[in-house]
């Protein structure tokens, strides 16, 4: 059987995008019902309501679709609304089998930081995967105003998406790099699960400056957008629902991810722990490290 990946990309975006409002609402109630899934590793309501909207809505298209979720559900839901396929409807259609995709699902990334009132870099990410390569992915940030930008006043949050197809130009980026950056090499990396490990990394690269902030999606749309030069995260504890849909679109930019040895990462691999980390690379850092 065969499916249409741009009408999957446009419910994904739609999904995407109502969880967007869910995970607001649920903020903004207060009432996040925070529970650990192990050490240094939360999951909250809004995380397991946007789970199940979104697999509820790619199976009321797609039954046999193969999904693979951060959160473990008991039961699905029924969506009331239909998510609409013809979203992207001025795409020619992309035929690919249905049996060859996977369709990585991240409710929430940095659920950490949503618990902590930290909502910038809070992100839906719905990757997806063919033949254990990504090649399309759709990412929703919440807690953003109309330009995209972080503000304190709630009541500006909008969101905003950013979606790409590989071969397709990406839709919802902008170069954000300041002026006062362009010749400095920045390395982006975690702020909550810093180890020795990191750390050595941050040390070989001799970066001019380091971000850390939260969120595996927050991180690598610095890098998709230029706020950073490298994303590194050489050590364990990622997934590949965290990485999925943004390797997806800066691939579309012409970016790269790896392991840190410089393997590529496969999505069809049955165990879902990438053990060994992630390294995202800009599209402009290799010119970047040459002028060192
Ligand atoms: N040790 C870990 N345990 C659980 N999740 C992790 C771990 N390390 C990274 N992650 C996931 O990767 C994301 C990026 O990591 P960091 O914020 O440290 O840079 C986290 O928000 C979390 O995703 P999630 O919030 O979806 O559980
Ligand atoms: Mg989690
Ligand atoms: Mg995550
Ligand atoms: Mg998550």
């Amino acid at each position: 059987m065969s499916i249409n990946l741009v009408e999957l990309v446009s419910v994904c975006l739609e999904l995407a995008e109502q969880s967007g409002d869910i995970i607001r609402n649920i903020y903004r109630s207060g009432s996040l019902d925070v529970k650990y899934k192990g050490v240094d590793d939360p999951v909250t309501i809004a995380d397991i309501t946007v789970q199940k909207h979104i697999v509820a809505g790619l199976r009321c298209y797609w039954p046999e679709l193969r999904i693979i979720g951060e959160e473990e559900l008991q039961i699905g839901e029924t969506p009331t609304v239909l998510p609409s396929l013809k979203r992207l409807a001025s795409y020619d259609a992309i035929e690919v089998p249905l049996s060859e995709l996977i369709v990585f699902i991240d409710p929430l990334d940095a659920t950490r930081e949503f618990t902590l009132g930290n909502v910038q870099c809070v992100m839906t990410l719905i990757g997806i995967s063919r033949r254990g390569s990504p090649i399309a992915g759709v990412i929703h940030q919440p807690f953003v105003d109309v330009a995209g930008d972080a503000c304190e006043n709630a009541e500006q949050w909008v969101g905003r998406s950013v979606y790409g197809i590989v071969g397709i130009p990406v839709v919802g980026v902008r170069d954000r790099r300041q002026p006062e950056d362009r010749d400095k090499i920045i390395l982006a990396t975690t702020a909550s699960h810093y180890n020795e490990q990191v750390d050595r990394a941050v040390q070989l690269i001799k970066p001019d400056k380091v971000i850390r902030a939260g969120g595996a999606g927050f991180k690598a749309l610095m890098v998709i957008e230029r706020l950073a030069d490298v994303y590194v995260f050489p050590t364990v504890g990622m997934k590949y629902w965290d990485i999925c849909a943004p390797h997806a679109i800066l691939s579309a930019c012409g970016g790269h991810l790896t392991n840190p040895a410089g393997n590529n990462i496969d999505y069809s691999d049955q165990k879902i722990e990438n053990k060994d980390g992630v390294k995202i690379k800009d599209i402009n850092d290799a010119k970047t490290m040459k002028r060192r």
